[in-house]
């Protein structure tokens, strides 16, 4: 595949100049040789029938009918010259302007490790994060190898940022944002320093141009604060799912709003927001949080996590009384919250909007990509709750514009994301910041659908030792209200095979996930130059771009969104009804995340992935028991896979990197057919295995 002319692949669309230039040299190895016109999707994908190894069975696998997305059709609703222009509105790409350099004049140590946000960490992570991001490992190989498309440059043409090429970096920190602790910057004094995205941008330093971009406010009136989606048919059987409490002296789950016993205001914009019933895991949180305990929660994705700890803690905010006022010099948040992207952290801030609506507690977000001074801005206008993206926030803290001797809620949502190798160290350095109450003097809440037993671990440093673990469910669990269907696509085929099934599904919001940032740009591309309106979010965007981006597709102008994993976790998005995995993330976690996307507060959704044999065999056993555990077909083809990969003792047992079956504080655990576990051994909280 290495002489594919990639050029010719990418002729000339007829689209606003927005669109990245694809230079015929960057691409033209095709290593990934995904050629444009191949026609046969993989035989072994017509193979999936019915037929069952008795071993898998045996081996904990259940097995379903076989399936298989045969029913792609040549439907050309999608056909739309005239919205060809989607992908890439605003700038070219490429152009990221902070500064990679740290020069931070603050004294504390830690600042030297401090970056900016989710991306800014994840891309930090490449090379030493554990559980694999390869959005990033794979865009640093590209940059050392030539990666996916051949090249051995930079892919996306960067306007004016002359792609300087640095060894340890990745593009993400030449294009500016995107930085972290491999991000190594030598000065001209020789020494090798640090300087955080905030100060580069804000002090304009010539590493790169200032980061300007003040977010436009959300909508102030409220119709658009408590616009919503409905809940979808099968949000009633939520009810039936297993829940188990751990941890001593669980306050009972109570069954109602009302029983929570919330101040009229908040019942009245709970009402507002078109709540009417609480989801499981609002039933057991909310009274844990309002009893003052800590908490790791786990529940299938889209099952309103955000509002099971916004409101009880909105609840004591009210009921205690707040100190941040506007008139205050330093601003000292009662809450922070962070979580791992940017478009997350937003979408948490505008829930905490409005379930504070007609309160006096004043919520604000900030995160990496605007200007700094803008966040500060919006911080000293009073501050009670705090949502923030890591690296935005050590910033903050580090100029000391906010205190947090006030902080009595600590929330990690997605937190095993926040406590891996990429965020874990932030977050250390979070909970060791001068002023921040130590563990016992504030109430740390952690949420997310995965939580891997190793992480767990990780937790306890955070959490009171008597914290309580809620499961939902399957801990780790995928949600069954999406319908998953395994595609056995080969790496030339599936360019091929996502048109056909864009074109079938019509104008159904469809999120495509692929490996990395230049793919996603690619393959953007390449789709509206099939004539199917999409858009495209990735680390390398600016953050105009992402929130451009993300904005034509939850209004529909585009209605497809082709994603790195930067978009995997949490947004809650509107009539999502479909994600495509044209390539499998690293981890069976991402996988659930992603899929998570659809198939929302109980509406359904569909996710279709490719498994490319070549590169995805690793996933074939914990997919075949995610698939099985969600009631799902399981195709013959990829049980023999899994039987072929098969790890003894993967059932159930030590999942680590699979799955987070229980509170790690009950010991090792097995799974029963209900998806709950049983302990065998102690094996307590390591408060010491932090390193
Ligand atoms: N009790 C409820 N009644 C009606 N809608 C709800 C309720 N709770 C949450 N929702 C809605 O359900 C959607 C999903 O909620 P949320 O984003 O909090 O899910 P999540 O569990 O955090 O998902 P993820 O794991 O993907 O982050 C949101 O639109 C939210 O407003």
């Amino acid at each position: 595949m290495g002489d594919e002319d990639w050029e010719a692949e990418i002729i000339k669309p007829h689209m606003p100049s927005y669109v990245p230039v694809f230079e015929k040299d960057r691409y033209s190895s095709g290593a990934n040789g995904d050629t444009f016109n191949r026609t046969t999707a993989s035989s072994s994908e017509m193979n999936d029938g019915p037929s069952r190894r008795d071993h898998f069975m045996r081996g904990g696998f259940l097995s379903g009918r076989s399936m298989g997305n045969r029913d792609a059709g040549e439907s050309n609703k999608r056909e739309n010259t005239s919205t060809m222009g989607g992908f890439g509105v605003g700038k070219s790409f490429g152009n990221r302007g902070f500064s990679n350099k740290f020069e931070e004049g603050d004294s504390s140590g830690f600042w030297r490790e401090s970056n900016n946000d989710c991306e800014d960490n994840q891309t930090r992570n490449r090379g030493f994060s554990k559980r694999g991001d390869r959005e990033y490992e794979q865009d640093e190989g590209t940059q050392r190898t030539g990666g996916p498309f051949g090249s051995r440059r930079p892919v996306l043409s960067g306007a004016g940022n002359g792609d300087t090429y640095q060894s340890r970096s990745g593009s993400g920190s030449r294009r500016g944002g995107y930085k972290g602790l491999n991000e190594e910057v030598i000065t001209s004094s020789g020494k090798n320093s640090w300087k955080s995205e905030a100060e580069g941008g804000e002090s304009g330093d010539t590493q790169g141009p200032k980061v300007t971009y003040i977010p436009p406010p959300p909508p102030e009136d409220e119709d658009s604060i408590f616009a919503h989606y409905q809940t979808g048919i099968n949000f009633d059987k939520y009810d039936t799912i297993l829940v188990e409490v751990s941890g001593h002296d669980a306050p009972p789950a109570i069954l109602t709003f009302e029983e929570a016993n919330l101040c009229q205001t908040l019942n009245n914009n709970i009402a507002k927001a078109g709540y009417t019933k609480l989801t499981p895991v609002q039933k057991y949180s909310i009274p844990i949080i309002l009893a003052g305990r800590d908490l790791m929660a786990c529940a299938q994705t889209g099952s309103g996590k955000t509002a099971a700890f916004l409101l009880p803690i909105l609840a004591h905010m009210m009921h205690d009384g707040i100190t941040a006022s506007r008139f205050k010099e330093l601003q000292e948040p009662e809450c922070i919250i962070v979580a791992p992207t940017r478009e997350l952290i937003n979408q948490i801030y505008l829930e905490a909007r409005k379930f504070s609506f007609g309160t006096c507690v004043r919520a604000v977000v900030i995160y990496g990509g605007t200007q700094l001074g803008y966040s500060i801005r919006q911080i000293v206008q009073g501050c009670n709750i705090l949502c923030a993206t890591p690296g935005r926030l050590m910033d903050i803290i580090g100029k000391e514009k906010i205190g947090l001797r006030q902080v009595k809620y600590l929330v990690l949502d997605e937190a095993d994301r926040m406590l891996d190798m990429g965020f874990g160290p932030e977050m250390k350095k979070l909970i060791s910041c001068p002023g921040m109450p130590s563990k016992e003097q504030r109430q740390t809440l952690m949420f997310s659908a995965t939580f891997p037993e190793e992480i767990q671990r990780l937790a306890g440093e955070f959490l009171k030792s008597n914290y309580l673990f809620v499961a939902v469910g399957q801990v780790g669990g995928a949600c069954r209200d999406v319908q998953q269907t395994i595609l056995q696509v080969g790496q030339y085929s599936k360019r091929e095979k996502l048109v056909e099934i864009l074109r079938s599904i019509g104008d159904e919001r469809t999120m495509v996930f692929v490996e990395t940032k230049k793919k996603a740009d690619f393959i953007a591309t390449f789709l509206c130059q099939e004539k199917i309106s999409t858009t495209s979010t990735n680390g390398d965007r600016e953050q105009r771009e992402r929130e451009q981006a993300l904005g034509d597709f939850r209004c529909g102008k585009c209605p497809v969104l082709v994603a790195t994993s930067v978009a995997a976790r949490g947004l809650d998005i509107e009539n999502v009804q479909h994600v495509i995995n044209f390539d499998l993330p690293s981890t069976i976690d991402e996988y659930v995340h992603r899929i998570g996307r659809t198939g929302r507060c109980g509406n359904t959704g569909r996710a279709i992935s490719f498994f490319d044999p070549e590169s995805d065999n690793h996933l074939a056993q914990p997919l075949v028991k995610v698939l099985s555990d969600a009631q799902q077909d399981v195709p013959a083809w990829l049980e023999e896979i899994a039987f072929s990969t098969y790890v003894p003792g993967f059932s159930g047992s030590s999942r680590g990197n699979v799955f987070a079956s229980v509170d790690t504080r009950k010991g090792k655990s097995t799974l029963n057919t209900a998806g709950f576990s049983s302990s065998q051994a102690p094996n307590p909280v390591d408060d010491e295995s932090w390193d």
